[in-house]
């Protein structure tokens, strides 16, 4: 017998409150264990759309809709008694006649009715009188192509312009993006399904894998019952498959715009890894220790059915990883912080060294370039390209400054201290050196972000061995540094990047108006190009508000308002964020949270925080505030930089920042400032 799980059924699953869903675990599990289904009461159903279908009785009320055809018995569809019996009397189960994946079809009521008004397909006419049909040019040939079902083509065809929103709930997955894709500019040949082989299982097609999960034993579906709200644990989409399984020679990268799914892929990748052989190890990682919590939550979930893979992949943010490797191999080791800095250069400026240099722009120098190259002579010093740093330098001033790093780095040596950048410098060398890491694989999150020795110390790893490296990440939603090649530091995927394309996590609307915040598609420094056209969101959801205020107290009673209304509309504080840039303008957003705790003694306050901070998170409403023309771009980040090129790298970093704050929005978004506000937001609106 096979058990089949359909996303349909674990949609209707999650609908129901804990108790019911309690009741249609031991039902389901009953029904899997005795395929019969002696000892329950099941029926067929004679009205139902197609011939297979069944119920089974969970309680008076709830019914499971189940398919049952030879050895395949697939939970369809689970809901209170006359709810489950229309959902059955509306849907057919069949191989779709182009790729033959299975679909679920949804039967259209008053077909007949859905003739086009102009029987000429090749006619260049798209309106009946004043309705807008995107689709009325198309032939059913280039319909069935993309994955419609041939009892959907006339109803497509005829489909007014609004109506487009209801694509993904309507029509097969593939369907629906092709078609949505096709209705917003993009390409339908771009859509075109694969056909299977002859013979082939329905349910084993790309297509199909995405709605329907086969399961092994009763276990792996007790499990997956367990999670019914995570349906990224269960149904990728096929471009996310094809890349966890994908075999590789290099290094590889995922990328995608915002909510694509591409930690989805990560963690995917990584368990996959973990079960190529028990003695596999794999390293998960990412920049900071919140975002590697919250993939070892992720983690537990998706490994919940065979708990000793997740014995095989450890998660932690980079940084750790590198400083319990470093100690491993070298010992103990004293990490110097900024203070530390400051008084060295203290001591330097107090020996003369350093000319008429600030201690300000030393210490930048020292930050931004002589550690984070790992700068360890003036010569390399006197030729590295100054990226992001505003002050030219004359060869006196930057004799100067390199008496005052060399200082620096001699009294660290003396002392026995080193730098994070240091460490993966060190690591690196020994990696070079025939040294090996722990792990067979590592993958790695928001790798946009990663620093030069990051990228070196990565780079070291993945040399000469395959799969070592899969990293995921998006070039725009680069946010903490400037560019730099990651080929000239030895970390080359070019020609091994793939974008992900369907949006889970932002509805049409927002996904649309913050993608005007960046170019189409961006090329990183070693001319990898990022598209992001093409890119469709599966929901829709409320058009995003821009809002500009005379003064900040308008701007707090404008936001607690709308705060009021997202929590009156049953979204709860924890999953309502309200976002600035920097740390100056948190007490603005404080305020606007304060007006909804004081109002209501027992109301939950929301998130509030910088927009780095909310990288890799996401809610179900925010509020990006003082968006105000003096906030961001940052005017202090602006201020006296000399050159162009530069320039631009800075208000790009400022307008990805922008963008990864709107992107954190699933169902609302609200983007506020003092007017005139933020020349960004022109691009918004
Ligand atoms: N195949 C899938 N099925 C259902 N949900 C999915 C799927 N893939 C991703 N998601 C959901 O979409 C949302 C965004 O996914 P994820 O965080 O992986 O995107 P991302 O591309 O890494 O986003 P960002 O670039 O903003 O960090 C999450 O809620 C995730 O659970």
């Amino acid at each position: 017998m096979t058990l089949l799980y359909a996303s349909t059924f674990a949609d209707a699953l999650a609908k129901l409150t804990h108790q019911e869903q309690k009741q249609v675990k031991i039902t389901t599990v009953d029904l899997m264990m005795d395929p019969k289904g002696t000892g329950l009461s099941l029926e067929r159903l004679t009205r139902a759309g197609d011939d297979k279908v069944w119920s089974a009785r969970v309680s008076r009320d709830l019914r499971i809709i189940l398919r049952r055809d030879g050895e395949d018995n697939l939970l369809a569809y689970v809901g209170h008694h006359n709810d489950a019996y229309r959902w059955a009397e509306r849907r057919k189960f069949i191989p779709h006649e182009r790729s033959g994946a299975m679909q679920i079809v949804e039967v259209i009521e008053g077909q007949e009715k859905a003739e086009p008004e102009y029987g000429d397909h090749s006619s260049a006419m798209e309106t009946a009188g004043e309705v807008v049909q995107p689709f009325w040019s198309l032939t059913d040939d280039q319909l069935l192509d993309v994955g419609v079902p041939r009892e959907w083509l006339k109803h497509v065809q005829v489909m007014p312009e609004d109506e487009i929103d209801t694509l993904f709930d309507r029509l097969p997955a593939e369907a629906a993006e092709a078609l949505y894709d096709f209705a917003t500019g993009g390409k339908l040949e771009d859509h075109i399904v694969t056909p299977a082989e002859p013979g082939a299982d329905p349910y084993a097609h790309p297509d199909a894998q995405r709605r329907f999960r086969v399961f092994d034993n009763v276990d792996e579906l007790t499990a997956a019952l367990d999670a019914p709200f995570e349906k990224w644990a269960v149904f990728l989409h096929p471009a996310q498959r094809e890349l966890v399984r994908r075999k590789v020679t290099g290094p590889t990268r995922v990328t995608g715009s915002a909510g694509t799914g591409k930690t989805i892929v990560a963690l995917h990748r990584a368990v996959y890894f973990a079960e190529q052989s028990e003695t596999t190890r794999v390293l998960l990682t990412t920049f900071s220790p919140e975002l590697a919590r919250s993939l070892s939550a992720k983690l537990e979930i998706q490994t919940q059915a065979v708990p000793e893979l997740r014995e095989r992949i450890a998660v932690r943010p980079l940084d750790e990883a590198a400083l319990e490797l470093y100690c491993q191999q070298f010992g103990e080791l004293d990490i110097v912080n900024h203070s530390h800095i400051r008084e060295l250069i203290e001591k330097a400026l107090s020996e003369g060294l350093g000319g008429d240099l600030t201690r300000q722009f030393l210490l930048e120098e020292w930050q931004e370039l002589v550690d984070a190259w790992g700068v360890t002579d003036p010569e390399s010093y006197a030729t590295l390209p100054r990226i992001g740093r505003r002050t030219r330098l004359g060869p006196k001033q930057r004799e100067a400054a390199w008496a005052v790093f060399d200082h620096i780095r001699t009294r660290m040596a003396e002392r026995g201290l080193v730098t994070c950048a240091m460490i993966y410098d060190r690591l690196t060398g020994w990696l070079q050196d025939g040294g090996a890491i722990p792990f067979e694989h590592v993958v790695v999150d928001e790798a946009q972000d990663l620093t030069v020795a990051q990228v070196r110390f990565l780079a070291a790893v993945g040399k000469g061995r395959n799969d070592a490296l899969f990293l995921a990440g998006d070039i725009g939603q680069r946010i903490f540094r400037l560019p730099f090649s990651w080929a000239k530091l030895g970390l080359d995927i070019r020609g091994r990047s793939h974008s992900l394309r369907v949006n889970y996590r932002t509805s049409h609307q927002i996904r649309a108006m913050a993608d005007r915040l960046l170019p189409p598609a961006i090329t990183d420094l070693d001319g990898v190009e990022e598209g992001r056209r093409g890119t469709v969101s599966i929901f829709d959801g409320p058009v995003p508000e821009v809002k500009l205020l005379d003064d900040t107290e308008a701007e707090a009673d404008f936001v607690s308002s709308w705060l009021r209304r997202c929590m009156t509309s049953g979204i709860p504080a924890k999953q309502i964020a309200l976002l600035v840039r920097s740390s100056d303008q948190l007490d603005r957003a404080r305020k606007s949270a304060e007006n909804i705790v004081t109002a209501s003694a027992d109301a939950e306050a929301p998130i509030v925080t910088v927009m780095h901070d909310a990288k890799g998170l996401e809610f179900r409403a925010v509020a990006v505030m003082a968006c105000d023309e003096d906030v961001i771009p940052d005017p202090q980040r602006l201020a006296s930089i000399g050159d162009v090129a530069e320039m631009e790298s800075v208000y790009e970093t400022e307008r990805h920042l922008l963008y990864v704050a709107c992107t954190r929005a699933r169902d609302q978004l609200l983007v506020t400032g003092i007017a005139p506000g933020s020349e960004f937001l022109d691009d918004l609106r």
